[in-house]
């Protein structure tokens, strides 16, 4: 039996990669970043070759640097960031940039959907048609760039797209097929139905897997790439959402998770398929077999936070900017941020609004704009656990995981806006410590998923709600929840504006 599994965590400012044994323990760990390209307002795109050359180089330093032997590498599996349309032609090679989950150019797509199959879509895909998942873009290309689609011959995700160049296979997996909304979620096939009304042929669409099924062993020529050895098993792995599910533990209906990664998600674990949010929320195929979660997305959650260190703080450690925000209040002295940056998509699907800072006032110093910054994408979280309180959820623990997590801060305003018991993770790696346990559980370390989280996961401090705070907080979020309404109608100006003066 080897030694270590390796997750892949491919996130959309890096990839990283972890190794960790059969204690679930964390022995080393490698990360590469890579950037977004964006050319117009509303355009994200990354080339999938990046993706390839990170995670390969990530590989190579776990071997090279940190020393593993390449033969005790038993297994690999991945989380993914979702809904990235990856085409490839007849020989399986790209045909364009990868068009992701936050590029938000498919309005006339989803409206197109909508017009042509109304609630029918929904009812098969338990989705709206948004901006961002994969099929408005299938349909944006197809109406745009004729040549390229007259090309393509598949298309998959972007974890899917380097498990392939390990592999040789082409293959999803359930939780990242409900992402692209053209999955038949009650049948758990590809709707035959949706491709028919948008002339999409079937065998575009690449062959399913489950999360821990075994996709492929390492091709020789990818054994050379990356010092792996060709014995080394690759599974197939989920979406972020789901694997981040499955490395905070959240396994039972009383849990809820709060990722802030480069977007933010508040997820909840869905033991059957019957509660129907009707498309307000995602809901998505669990990376455990026959289970569901449901989930709102902030687009920029963690981006926001990077978009403003990057502006306004280019030279300075990170954490320093973020703990400065200890030196403003609760409420940041009256400062409020929406985090609606490039558009939002839940609890408002709306590609055209924009973000805002309210109530500027000559008193405010820098690190009230970071407090705000913070607090503001924690206010949008805060709409979402109203959507699951009007429907009924119940939970009393929050696993916070992502990037964000790492702010002892941050994780204390969680605390006090959601109202709950907050607890980070011993290690904050929630998808890549996932990745890697589906590669656990696909090997055989375990029986199940469930079984391999007791040995793998470990919560880490906990945050309670300070009740003076959450009073404080309560009354800023109804000022928060006007502010969307009160800058829609100028956003849409503002975006024209520069649409019409791109240079
Ligand atoms: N020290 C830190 N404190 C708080 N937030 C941080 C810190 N370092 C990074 N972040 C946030 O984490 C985000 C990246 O999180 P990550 O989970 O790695 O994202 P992704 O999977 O999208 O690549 C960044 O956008 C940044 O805002
Ligand atoms: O679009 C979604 C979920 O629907 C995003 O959550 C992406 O999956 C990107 O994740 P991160 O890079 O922020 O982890």
């Amino acid at each position: 039996m080897g030694k270590y599994v390796l997750g892949v965590d491919l996130g959309t400012s890096a990839v990283k990669v972890s190794a960790l044994d059969h204690s679930g323990q964390i022995v080393a760990q490698e990360s590469f970043g890579y950037d977004l390209i964006q050319q117009q307002p509303g355009y994200n795109e990354q080339n999938p070759e990046d993706w390839v050359s990170g995670t390969t180089v990530a590989i190579v330093r776990l071997i090279l640097t940190d020393h593993l032997a390449a033969e005790d590498i038993e297994g690999l599996s991945f989380s993914g960031q979702m809904h990235g349309l990856v085409l490839l032609d007849e020989n399986k090679k790209v045909l364009r940039p990868a068009i992701l989950w936050n590029d938000t150019r498919t309005t006339a797509q989803r409206e197109e959907i909508m017009d042509k199959m109304g609630d029918e879509f929904i009812d098969i895909t338990r989705n709206q048609p948004l901006e961002g998942f994969t099929l408005t873009k299938l349909l944006w290309v197809k109406e745009n760039e004729p040549d390229i689609w007259k090309k393509a011959k598949y298309f998959v995700l972007p974890k899917d797209y380097v498990r392939y160049r390990m592999t040789g296979n082409l293959a999803m997996d359930y939780s990242d097929a409900t992402g692209t909304v053209l999955l038949d979620v009650a049948k758990g096939q590809w709707s035959q139905r949706i491709c028919d009304v948008f002339d999409i042929p079937m065998s575009m669409c690449p062959p399913l897997i489950k999360s821990i099924d075994l996709a492929g062993t390492v091709t020789p020529a990818y054994a050379e790439f990356s010092g792996l050895t060709t014995a080394t098993k690759v599974f197939g792995g989920a979406a972020d959402n789901a694997a981040g599910a499955v490395g905070a533990g959240i396994l039972e209906p009383n849990m809820v998770m709060s990722s802030i990664g480069t977007s933010g998600v508040v997820l909840k674990y869905e033991d059957n398929a019957d509660v129907n949010y009707h498309g307000v929320l995602q809901f998505e195929d669990h990376a455990i077999p026959d289970k569901f979660y449901s989930m709102g997305v902030t687009l920029a959650a963690g981006y926001s936070l990077s978009w403003f260190k990057k502006t306004f703080a280019p030279a300075e450690d990170f954490n320093d900017v973020v703990a400065s925000a200890g030196k403003s209040t609760v409420g940041a002295n009256g400062l409020l941020y929406t985090p609606y940056i490039v558009g939002e998509r839940a609890p408002y699907a709306d590609a055209n609004i924009r973000g805002s800072f309210t109530g500027i006032d000559g008193i405010h110093q820098r690190y009230d704009f970071v407090r705000a910054v913070l607090e503001g994408i924690i206010f949008s979280f805060r709409d979402l656990f109203d959507i699951y309180e009007e429907n009924g959820g119940d939970f009393d623990t929050v696993v916070s995981i992502g990037g964000g997590a790492k702010s002892p801060l941050w994780l204390q305003i969680q605390a006090d806006i959601f109202n709950r018991k907050v607890v980070s993770l011993k290690n904050e790696q929630g998808p890549g410590m996932g990745a890697a346990m589906m590669a656990a559980t696909g090997l055989g370390w375990f029986d199940s998923l469930q079984d391999c989280a007791k040995t793998f996961v470990h919560f880490g401090k906990e945050y309670q709600p300070i009740p003076a705070n959450v009073a404080k907080y309560q009354k800023l979020h109804q000022i928060y929840k006007q502010v969307y309404g009160q800058t829609k109608q100028i956003s849409e100006e503002l975006l024209d504006y520069r649409r019409e003066n791109l240079n």
